[in-house]
């Protein structure tokens, strides 16, 4: 299967700090993809990266097989929307829609159109005047018009309300699905990327600590609860990735691609919530760890 996104040992720094390191991923077209991660994790600087807005400082990065804004016509099979849904506040709507058909070769006008009927914006009301979700879903419709083959969305549920976040997400489904595109977004809402991802990729202190299809994340992670144990006695194919221990009881979260018999635990599925948790906690179980021998 082809790669929408493909980095090896990719890396950017800021001066001397890594905002993203050593990041090495495969991801394989036709996904909805969940980039989750805690405040400057190095999400967005991953995506501009793949949209060609940064250049690495290390490593190499290919999007649909050709250097990220490389020529304009990688330019034109890529579609960004930024954090901050970006439009021309002193525009009209109806203007947004001309500049679209303008820049972007291969530019739907039948369906920029339809879809700004569908969301009842008003084609002659100017962007400054619409609402934080009616700028985010005008910026949506100029991403999704310009009918690209990867579509970045950096947060772009993050300025909405619970019903707006439903509707925007289920629109990008359906046009997922009628045009055949792949997408990635960042978020920090995972209830709302457990909806509609069907990749995930976690994101903690610039280190992509997990990435992989959810169904093959979710069947190979489990919670395991029972008696206290020492995480050394557990089989070598239970990588852990969270622990937790009182006196008398551990709980850890394994990843394994076997079947785990041990009668002493009890076996439990997780959410893909607990999940990206799980990796997130490991990662600052190991701050405090560092911090603690750093002060002895
Ligand atoms: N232009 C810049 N100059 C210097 N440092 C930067 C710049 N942009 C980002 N950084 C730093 O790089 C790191 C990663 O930032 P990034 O914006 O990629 O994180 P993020 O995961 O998208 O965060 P958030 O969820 O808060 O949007 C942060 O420490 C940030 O301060």
């Amino acid at each position: 299967m082809t790669s929408v996104l493909q980095a090896q040992a990719l890396g950017k720094k800021y001066g001397k700090r890594w905002a993203l390191r050593d990041c090495t991923v495969d991801i394989p077209a036709g996904h909805v993809v969940g980039l989750v991660g805690p405040n400057g994790a190095g999400k967005t600087t991953l995506l501009k990266l793949a949209s060609g807005q940064l250049e690495p400082t290390a490593g190499d990065i290919s999007v649909l097989g050709g250097r990220p804004g490389g020529t304009p016509a990688q330019l034109a099979r890529v579609g960004f929307v930024a954090q901050d849904t970006p439009v021309y506040a002193g525009l009209t709507v109806a203007d947004h829609l001309r500049l679209g058909a303008r820049l972007n070769p291969r530019w739907d006008d039948g369906m920029a159109r339809e879809r700004i009927a569908q969301l009842d914006l008003v084609p002659t009301h100017r962007a400054g005047k619409l609402s934080g979700g009616e700028r985010a879903q005008l910026a949506l419709t100029l991403g999704l018009a310009k009918r690209p083959e990867l579509l970045i969305l950096d947060e772009p549920v993050a300025s909405l309300d619970p019903l707006a976040r439903r509707d925007f997400l289920r629109g990008l489904m359906e046009a997922t699905v009628e045009h055949e595109f792949s997408v990635v977004l960042s978020s920090h809402l995972v209830s709302d990327l457990e909806r509609v991802c069907d990749f995930l990729i976690v994101l903690v202190d610039s280190r992509v600590q997990v990435a992989g299809e959810t169904d093959k994340l979710l069947a190979t992670h489990h919670r395991l609860t029972g008696p206290r144990r020492d995480p050394d006695r557990l089989p070598a194919d239970q990588h852990v990735v969270f622990q937790r221990h009182t006196d008398r009881q551990s709980t850890f979260v394994v990843r394994t691609d076997a079947p785990i018999h041990d009668p002493a635990w009890t076996v439990t599925q997780l959410s893909l919530e607990d999940l990206v948790l799980a990796y997130m906690d490991k990662h600052a179980a190991e701050n405090r760890r560092v911090a603690l021998e750093v002060q002895r």
